[in-house]
């Protein structure tokens, strides 16, 4: 029998805890060691998991033979130091969303993956996910045409004192902890980006709170990231094309309702002056048969559903990558990485204050 890969965890927060929840469905996955800047807080963390190694120091932990692979789960700044760490002990590495704090971190890390050979993965999980899968193959199969405008939005309230690093200017924001799964998927559908416009909010520590990006992409096509820490969005994404219209339906991040519609040229009807009044027009006079058809296109859409948990489809896809002796994830590569980060970082820096 193939013996499960023992996974090493660097960070004790939200996000370490939330994945140990999920790797409880993973048979192939056991988790051997966590690693913390406190070593106190590491051993604590490992107890209360169930985790037999903790250490203060990351460096051991990587090295340590009890360790196949690395999820790297801390703040967004230490990202790319853990990954390289992982990477020189040329050990498969996880890394949190955003890959990393920088652009340039991000390319230095890309750069020392594809030296040392060594798998590195930003934990862009909704690319995973089958709704998202789904929505790639229905785009590529061309039956509804060219892309046009993508519209994607994530939001919802969460208060700093509940959230410390989503408020850290030194880490957070809105731009680099939300908008990166909607540019992600921009790049992904629309490809590569020109230009990036952006309104912001941000409070009084200066972290932005809201935020609106506009990515204009070489094929013409636009795409608008609206997020927010501060504010209640409707979560969904929407693809325009020139023949159809494919969705994403809430929450967006975690999706697994996938709508579509199309219409094509064939079927726009002609204005028929003096027309006579037809059965068509008689039934849409009927509010009763309107509501039912409103009913029945809210119901509607494809359910797909990513099993017993959200995490559950990139974890898989991680762990295959590692089995195959893969260097780069075909789903999640390091140059879509690396184009969000720099993405996100000019919409960083070119933010109006709105
Ligand atoms: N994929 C996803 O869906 C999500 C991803 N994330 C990403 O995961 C990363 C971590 O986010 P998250 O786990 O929410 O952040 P947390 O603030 O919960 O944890 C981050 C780090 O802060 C330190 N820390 C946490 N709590 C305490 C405490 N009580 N006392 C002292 N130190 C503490 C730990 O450092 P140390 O490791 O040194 O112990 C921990 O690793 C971010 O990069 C974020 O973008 C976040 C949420 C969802
Ligand atoms: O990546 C993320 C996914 O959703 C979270 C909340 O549910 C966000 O805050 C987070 O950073």
């Amino acid at each position: 029998m193939t013996q499960p890969i023992r996974l090493g965890i660097a960070g004790t927060g939200r996000m370490a805890a939330r994945m140990l929840r999920a790797l409880k469905h993973d048979p192939d996955v056991t988790v051997t060691a966590i690693a913390s800047g406190d070593g106190a807080r590491a051993r604590w963390f490992a107890d209360q998991c169930g985790v037999a190694e903790a250490t203060g120091n990351l460096t051991d932990m990587v090295q340590n033979e009890q360790v196949d692979a690395v999820y790297v789960a801390g703040r967004t700044r230490d990202h790319a130091a853990a990954a390289l760490q992982s990477v020189k002990a040329r050990k498969p590495v996880l890394v949190e969303k955003p890959l990393a704090l920088t652009a340039d971190q991000a390319r230095t890390l890309a750069e020392a993956a594809r030296e040392s050979d060594c798998l590195v993965m930003e934990n862009l999980w909704c690319l995973a996910l089958p709704a998202y899968l789904a929505l790639r193959d229905q785009l590529a199969g061309g039956a509804y045409g060219s892309p046009v405008h993508l519209h994607f939005d994530f939001g919802y309230p969460v208060q700093p004192e509940n959230h410390a690093s989503l408020f850290d200017p030194d880490d957070g924001g809105v731009i680099l902890d939300r908008a990166v799964y909607g540019v992600a998927l921009a790049l992904n559908l629309l490809g590569p980006v020109t230009d990036v416009d952006c309104n912001a909010q941000r409070n009084d520590r200066g972290v932005d709170v809201m935020a609106d990006l506009r990515l204009h992409h070489q094929s013409g096509a636009v795409s608008h990231v609206a997020v927010a820490l501060n504010a209640l969005m409707s979560n969904t994404a929407s693809l325009a094309c020139t023949h159809g219209h494919l969705g994403l339906g809430a929450p967006v991040v975690g999706a697994e309702v996938l709508t579509a519609s199309q219409m094509l040229p064939a079927a726009e009807t002609e204005a028929r002056p003096g027309a006579q009044v037809g059965l068509t027009d008689r039934i849409r006079a009927w509010p009763r048969a309107r509501k039912i058809k409103r009913k029945r296109d809210m119901s509607a859409g494809r359910f797909l559903g990513y099993g017993a948990d959200p995490y559950l489809p990139v974890l898989t896809h991680f762990v295959e990558l590692i089995r195959g002796g893969q260097r780069e994830s075909g789903l999640i590569p390091l140059d879509l990485s690396v184009s969000t980060l720099e993405i996100l970082q000019q919409a960083r820096g070119r933010t109006v204050e709105g």
